[in-house]
């Protein structure tokens, strides 16, 4: 054996005692949260009201949710260790433990006494002489990275131990899996400034491709929910990500961090009940996301409170009820002034409308007497008639149900002040060419809105959507009054539940929970909901903090949407500018977030690729240049493999070259990224859609946020010409490679990409 692999073996011996003391108390942890979880189940001695049955339930969750938490730790539960000059050493994991004594003895990496660990410059070591990176298989140690801030301060044996490589480095070498791993073993200074900052108000985190924004975001929503857990276990937290296959690609991480109160929703799906994935073309696009939208909603539901042209006239039998025009106007401009949402005001218009409606057939049922009065020459009734002005107040209720219930009626209701839903509203908006133009203000091209009927919903239609039912407002009476009607059922169920157990003796018998048991096999499903769940089937759930990613997507309309759904304004909003690929979308913060908040935002930037090596970061940046001269592309810190290339052929070409990609990157995965016009073409070559295929084919918009081994780009002239955005376009799906780069064409290479070196396959 060398001296340097004595000194390693000797490192690893001392820190393999350690991690393995770690494990024992990980395993500890489980078994006593295993033990609790199994006496909350069983429930006995709470008692048998429904209050101590929410009480077991909530020490059952609270305890399977410690379990979840302490078995997902699993891998890697101590990475780093720090040693600072007064001689303390910690060891810092994905969660914290303690001993018997109650001493800590690993600190959770959210910890305030972690934060050294991630901090610690070789400029600005704050107090510590040596940070060292632990790496395990399972549970042994096979590796150590030291970094040394202060060599004259550590101690002869400490000096000898020393054994390093950068951790980051060989952490970012690593093969892509196709899903997002956790990174909290190599965050980075600037990253930790974006993690922990105060959670109060909204941090944009701008950043070029590769630099972390999204692991940092996804780590920041784990630390919320460690420092602020009581807020955000009630309230939740959001992530809003591009795409579906973008949530599944991180979907993995929280969990990892330990985390599982998290909803992860697309724009497209944050109405909830609708699930659109469509997205219209750019022209339809722009003006769907215009913030102009809201006036046209507004208008919209407007419009569809009516005063008839003349007087209102109802046939009912023969008898035509009229109320007269100026009336109806009257009814209309009194409901309006009520202020409240349209389908709420609607109940008093069609209040006020049926005691019109009452009246008048009392009016017209006195003129056809009179008219048979005149034929018949009774002398009885020859005394003059007054039907209207003899209704009382009960009568003219009564006459408004009896009235409510005809069709006839209710088909003139519904002609002036329709209940509306919000599916509706819109449907038939965006169908009716008339009614948009009447409803835009000038200057706005509502022509593009014009659609089918029967279309399908689009990711533009959803914040319309949530527009509609904002306006619209939700009669939730009906809702209510059935939950107290299931409450009130449930107490007497278990009522009876108790009498029944009484009578045969088993509840002296102590077997309390037995009435509960009974009594919950009927509870509603409510009860057994998650926080997650529950926001995220209730469209107006006020979320404790709302995490938006690849945030330059959002148009001015999907923006408040988002915002409805965070009232505290407690926000992260990660992106790039220079990423824009929906022309909707955001060409500076300021423009979309400032309607909001006013100014009262913070921008950090991350400036490192941890991505793309800097071979491919050139090509990227000539992109970049084209595209937007005034951004800065981030810059790599990984010098790549082999030189990126340009491949001249077609979709004929593509299963050879991804067949040579592929035996390049071993166990990494291949990415084919084509336009749109080739999308179908080529997903047929590699029907792999899910990220854990060796090889999938996706468009940009798909690939958003994604990254692969070795990307194959095909038709980058079709990607540059298929939208305004097309630049972007471009810039996102060069820079989706950590190791390789080919791009595939079958004209002229695209001038951008000139410095590419050309390779004939022909
Ligand atoms: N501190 C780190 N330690 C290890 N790996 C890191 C670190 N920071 C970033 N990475 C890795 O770099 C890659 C890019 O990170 P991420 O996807 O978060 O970047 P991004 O800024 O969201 O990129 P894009 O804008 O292109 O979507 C990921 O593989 C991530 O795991």
């Amino acid at each position: 054996m060398t001296n340097r692999q004595e000194v390693l073996a000797e490192a690893l011996d001392v820190e393999q005692e350690t991690v393995s003391m770690l494990y024992g108390r990980l395993d500890l942890a489980r078994s006593r949260a295993e033990a609790a979880l199994a006496r909350a189940h069983g429930g006995g001695g709470a008692g048998g009201t429904r209050q101590a049955r929410l009480e077991r339930d909530a020490a059952a969750g609270e305890q399977a949710r410690r379990l979840a938490q302490l078995n997902a730790v699993e891998r890697g539960l101590c990475f780093g260790r720090v040693d600072d000059a007064a001689g303390q050493t910690v060891y810092i994991g994905r969660i914290g433990l303690r001993d018997d004594e109650y001493e800590s003895v690993l600190i959770d990496w959210r910890a305030p006494a972690a934060r050294p660990f991630y901090v610690a410059t070789a400029g600005d070591p704050g107090g510590l002489v040596r940070r060292r990176h632990l790496h395990l298989r399972d549970r042994a140690v096979v590796g150590l990275d030291d970094e040394v801030f202060d060599l004259e301060r550590m101690s002869d044996g400490d000096r000898r131990t020393l054994v390093g490589e950068a951790a980051l480095l060989a952490a970012l070498r690593r093969g892509r899996t196709g899903r997002m791993g956790d990174v909290v073993a190599t965050i980075q200074t600037e990253q930790d400034r974006v993690i922990r900052a105060s959670w109060q108000g909204a941090l944009v985190v701008q950043g070029g491709p590769g630099t972390g924004k999204t692991v940092a975001a996804l780590h920041r929503a784990a630390y919320l929910l460690y420092t602020h857990r009581d807020t955000l276990e009630r309230r939740g937290v959001l992530v809003v990500g591009p795409n579906a296959m973008f949530l599944r690609y991180i979907g993995q991480v929280l969990p990892a961090l330990g985390e599982t109160q998290v909803v992860m929703s697309t724009v497209g799906e944050l109405f909830p009940g609708v699930r659109a994935t469509a997205v219209d073309e750019p022209r339809t696009a722009v003006v769907k996301g215009d913030p102009r939208m809201a006036e046209v909603m507004a208008g919209a539901v407007r419009e569809r409170q009516r005063v008839p042209a003349g007087d209102l006239e109802v046939e009912l039998d023969g008898l035509v009820l009229r109320v007269p025009h100026e009336t109806c106007a009257r009814l209309r401009e009194r409901a309006r002034a009520v202020r409240l949402r349209h389908n709420m005001a609607r109940k008093l218009y069609v209040t006020e409308l049926l005691k019109e409606l009452a009246l008048a057939e009392a009016r017209a049922l006195e003129a056809a007497l009179r008219l048979e009065e005149v034929e018949l020459e009774d002398p009885e009734l020859a005394e003059p008639l007054d039907l209207e002005g003899d209704l009382d107040e009960l009568d003219i209720e009564l006459a408004s149900r009896r009235l409510w219930e005809l069709t006839e009626v209710r088909r003139a209701v519904d002609g002036l002040w329709p209940e509306l839903t919000p599916h509706r509203l819109v449907g038939e908006l965006l169908a009716a060419p008339e009614a948009l133009r009447q409803v835009s203000p000038p200057g706005l091209d509502w022509r593009a809105l014009v659609r089918p009927a029967d279309a399908g919903w689009t990711v533009g239609d959803v914040p319309l959507l949530d527009e509609a039912a904002e306006l619209l407002g939700e009669d939730d009476s009906a809702h209510r009054a059935a939950t107290r009607r299931a409450r009130a059922e449930w107490e007497e169920r278990e009522l009876f539940a108790r009498e029944v157990l009484e009578t045969t003796g088993l509840l002296e018998e102590g077997i309390f929970g037995e009435a509960d048991r009974l009594a919950a096999r009927h509870a509603g499903p409510d009860d057994e909901l998650t926080t997650a769940d529950r926001a995220a089937a209730d469209r107006t759930w006020a979320y404790g903090h709302v995490i938006v990613d690849e945030a330059q997507e959002l148009s001015p309309m999907a923006w408040r949407m988002v915002m409805r759904r965070v009232p505290a304004r407690s926000l992260t909003v990660v992106g790039d500018l220079a990423q824009t690929g929906s022309a909707a979308g955001a060409r500076s913060w300021g423009e979309v977030l400032d309607p909001h908040l006013a100014g009262r935002w913070r921008e950090e930037r991350l400036l490192v690729n941890y991505r793309t090596p800097v071979e491919i970061m050139r090509v990227a940046a000539d992109v970049l240049r084209a595209v937007d001269p005034g951004q800065v592309p981030p810059e790599s810190v990984r010098e790549g493999e082999s030189q990126p290339r340009a491949v001249r052929g077609g979709v004929a070409e593509l299963p050879a070259l991804v067949r040579e990609e592929l035996a390049a990157v071993g166990e990494g995965k291949v990415g084919v990224i084509t336009s749109d016009a080739r999308h179908a073409e080529v997903a047929a070559l590699f029907p792999g859609h899910d990220l854990d295929a060796a090889v999938v084919a996706l468009t940009v918009t798909q690939a958003k946020g994604l990254e692969f081994d070795a990307v194959l780009v095909v038709d980058p002239a079709g990607i540059l010409g298929q939208s305004p955005m097309g630049g972007q376009d471009l810039y996102v799906a060069v820079t989706r490679a950590t190791r390789r780069l080919t791009v595939v064409h079958d004209g002229d290479l695209p001038g951008v990409l000139s410095r590419l070196t050309q390779k004939s396959t022909k």
